[in-house]
């Protein structure tokens, strides 16, 4: 069991004090008081997001949790990025990322934000990735490795600020599942969805890289939880034994 250098430093600002706060008021810029948009019973849930790379286990860890009852599952909602009436922006990235990069991730951005915002009914909600991840690794990919225009990231970071300023997102805990990149393109080749034949190993390093001075390093962007890390290049069974272990601390982390 690892936990993040980050667990100190967020430790006192995640999504528990933020609950605690008198109003969902914030302070912007100009030290104006406005309210942040809140969604009726946030204040009672438990949110815990699992990150990792492309294909490093996190459906199978949500698949694995799904069968206790108080936890609501949030998968990626990746079926709508295959096919937004009839279109599949996923697919389109992956062949032109320069062209298509931008309208993938606008998307991704709103149906994570409509996942943050899912009404359940369970008292622990666990989603796969969130709205964060996809900024801060696969926005900040497309753009880091000159994939995408300068303008097409200031648009999407415009909203991201937009959304993460004034809408309330709490997260209790980020799960990080840490696989090597080789690991993931292993299992990439193994479960052989159509879109994501065209992914070369680099690009898997790139995004392993990206989660680590995330997460591990706290060295790119804010973490919005503290972090537990799970070292996940194991086969399923020791995979679930770990799983096993770590359940308590999964399911109390808003006590965190
Ligand atoms: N611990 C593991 N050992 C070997 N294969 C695994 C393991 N966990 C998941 N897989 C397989 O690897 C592929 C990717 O797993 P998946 O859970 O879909 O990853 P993700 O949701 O992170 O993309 C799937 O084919 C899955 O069955
Ligand atoms: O912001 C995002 C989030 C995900 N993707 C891509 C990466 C993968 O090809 C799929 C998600 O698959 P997982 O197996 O769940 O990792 O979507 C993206 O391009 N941008």
């Amino acid at each position: 069991q690892t936990l993040c250098g980050s667990w100190r430093r967020w430790r006192k600002s995640p999504a528990r004090n933020q609950r605690r706060a008198l109003s969902n008021n914030i302070i912007n810029n100009n030290n104006i008081i406005t309210e942040k948009l809140v969604r009726n019973g946030d204040n009672k849930k438990t949110v815990v997001c699992i990150e990792g790379n492309i294909a490093s286990g996190k459906t199978t860890c949500l698949e694995y949790f799904s069968k206790t009852s108080n936890i609501e599952i949030l998968t990626e909602p990746i079926s709508k990025w295959r096919n937004v009436r009839g279109h599949n922006p996923l697919g389109l990235m992956y062949q032109d990322p320069r062209r298509w990069g931008i309208t993938l991730q606008t998307y991704v951005q709103l149906t994570m934000l409509e996942r943050h915002l899912a009404a359940t009914s369970a008292p622990v909600m666990m989603m796969e990735r969130s709205i964060f991840s996809a900024k801060y690794i696969f926005v900040e990919n497309l753009f880091q490795s000159g994939k995408m225009p300068e303008v097409d990231y200031a648009v999407l970071s415009e909203w991201f600020d937009w959304i993460t300023t004034n809408i309330f997102l709490p997260v209790d805990l980020i799960v990080y599942l840490q696989t090597s990149p080789q690991t993931c393109h292993e299992r990439l080749k193994q479960r052989c969805r159509e879109e994501e034949k065209v992914i070369p190993l680099e690009y898997l390093e790139s995004i392993h890289q990206l989660h680590e001075d995330w997460l591990i390093r706290c060295t790119s962007s804010p973490v919005p939880a503290p972090v537990l890390v799970i070292p996940a290049d194991h086969d399923l069974q020791k995979m679930l034994h770990q799983y096993e272990e770590h359940r308590d601390k999964i399911l109390t982390a808003s006590n965190l």
